[in-house]
């Protein structure tokens, strides 16, 4: 069963990248679909060809990243590295970092994708640590070739050395994450390997990695053990320390290792993307409990699954500083016009972020006065916020009709606008992705009904087009 539906709410991916219409732009991507007679796309995942332009098109697509991924290096898959990023983004906010993030990748393999995303994507300044020496010259050529050297580093370490040796002992860094080598011999590699179930399929996938980046003495827990070990020298030194986790049966020895480390706090969240599940670990010595993180942060797991945000492409609206503040100051200025405040909780200017609050039902009011004077045949002198162009008009008045009877399910203690208690509550953000920017309305609680946040979403669609013309 794929579980794209359990990835992150704000990962791009959840919903499937259009298989067809890559094929079109990317010539590249393109010689390895094919068309079969009934008209579907076919992409062979066991061919490890196929993996490599997929994820380098996603790269370069997604990312404006041209990142060169050598044959017989890992493919890094493109979902899960997202994932990964995200719940970091999420941790941070929690911590209450938000600007001039420092962070470090340990193992970054050739591609150097979490830097070059993490750069690319939030500004954030990496330091990147690699073993191997093929694998360093190549994660230093896609910095310079994607002109990343103002934001990412990368150093060349012995295999024994983690964070003690790579750090700048002067410097405070925000977090640290690692996707360390899984298995513990070559004999694991095998899909068959015993600790699998025997009723368990061949892996869907190519195995698309080296040994040596999948391999290390001891696997993941006696690596990740070690990098527990050298967070308790460097303690607050690094604020957030995280390290993805490859297989379940690994947590039990880490959750006890990390007690006995007796760090402040640490979480487990899983990441689910296609038909892999892989696990996050993250722990501080700071004074945060980590347990805590938000909703968010949690939401990566399956038991968060119906939770999403509400997402709308801003189509056509280009992510600059400028327009990023102007947009946000046009949907404050309608949330104003529905009556609803807003509280500033953002990041920054660039990611503004808000908790809104209506103290009753205004939406749908307005669209009760929309009707009252379509029927009244008001409309074409109208210059409320409503009003559309005249051809979008008939049609809105329509959607208002079809929506009615939703809107009467609303009708609560309501409608007197003049109550004083929180009526809906929800969260308004901005997001940036490349050259697209993303509307997001979410719930801030899990238990409350979704249905205002529906109908609040679909009032902005409605206006959107006045507003940012
Ligand atoms: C599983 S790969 C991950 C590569 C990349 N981060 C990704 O997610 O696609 C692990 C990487 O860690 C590197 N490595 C192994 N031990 C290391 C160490 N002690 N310090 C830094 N890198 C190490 C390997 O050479 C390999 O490139």
């Amino acid at each position: 069963m794929s579980m794209n539906k359990f990835m992150h709410p704000r990962n791009i991916y959840k919903n499937p990248p259009n298989f067809k219409q890559l094929a079109v732009e990317f010539p590249e991507f393109k010689r390895h679909v094919r068309i079969d007679i009934t008209g579907k796309v076919q992409f062979d995942f066991k061919d490890p060809e196929a993996l490599r332009a997929l994820s380098h098109t996603l790269l370069l697509k997604d990312f404006h990243l041209d990142v060169c991924i050598p044959v017989n290096k890992l493919v890094p898959t493109i979902p899960l590295r997202l994932n990964y990023i995200l719940w970091i983004e999420d941790l941070l906010d929690f911590i209450g970092r938000i600007d001039h993030v420092e962070g470090i990748d340990i193992g970054t393999g050739a591609s150097c994708v979490y830097p070059l995303i993490a750069a690319q994507k939030n500004q954030w300044s990496m330091l990147a640590t690699e073993a191997d020496t093929g694998s360093f010259e190549q994660a230093k050529q896609n910095i310079v070739s994607n002109g990343f050297q103002h934001l990412v580093k990368v150093v060349q370490v012995s295999k024994d050395i983690f964070l003690a040796g790579a750090v700048d002992a002067d410097k405070v860094y925000d977090f640290c994450m690692c996707n360390p080598p899984f298995f513990a011999s070559t004999q694991e590699l095998h899909p068959f390997f015993k600790a699998r179930t025997q009723n368990r399929p061949h892996p869907k996938n190519a195995f698309v990695a080296s040994v040596h980046e999948t391999v290390a003495k001891g696997g993941e827990v006696d690596f990740i053990q070690k990098m527990i070990a050298e967070s308790t020298q460097l303690k607050t030194q690094i604020k957030l320390y995280t390290t993805m986790v490859g297989q379940k049966s690994s947590l039990p020895a880490l959750k006890k290792c990390l007690r006995e480390a007796k760090v402040h706090s640490f979480k487990v969240a899983e990441f689910c993307q296609g038909n892999t599940t892989r696990w996050g670990l993250a722990w501080t010595y700071l004074n945060h409990d980590l347990r805590k993180a938000s909703e968010e942060a949690k939401i990566a797991t399956k038991s968060y699954k119906q939770r999403g945000p509400l997402l709308y492409d801003l189509e056509g609206e280009q992510n600059t500083p400028e327009n990023i503040v102007k947009i946000t100051s046009m949907f404050l200025q309608l949330f104003k016009s529905l009556q609803m405040s807003c509280e500033d909780v953002s990041r920054n200017k660039l990611h503004p972020r808000y908790f809104v609050t209506a103290s009753s039902n205004t939406w749908s009011h307005q669209r009760r006065k929309l009707r009252a004077k379509l029927r009244q045949g008001q409309l074409a002198e109208s210059k409320t916020i409503d009003d559309p162009a005249d051809s979008s008009v008939a049609k809105r008045s329509l959607d208002d009709l079809l929506c009615e009877s939703t809107c009467k399910k609303l009708r609560l203690s309501t409608d007197s606008e003049s109550s004083d208690h929180a009526f809906y509550k929800f969260m308004f953000a901005i997001n940036c992705l490349n050259k697209k920017l993303i509307l997001e309305l979410n719930t801030l609680d899990n238990n409350v009904d979704r249905e205002p946040l529906h109908q609040i979403m679909q009032y902005i669609k409605n206006n959107c087009r006045n507003l940012v013309n």
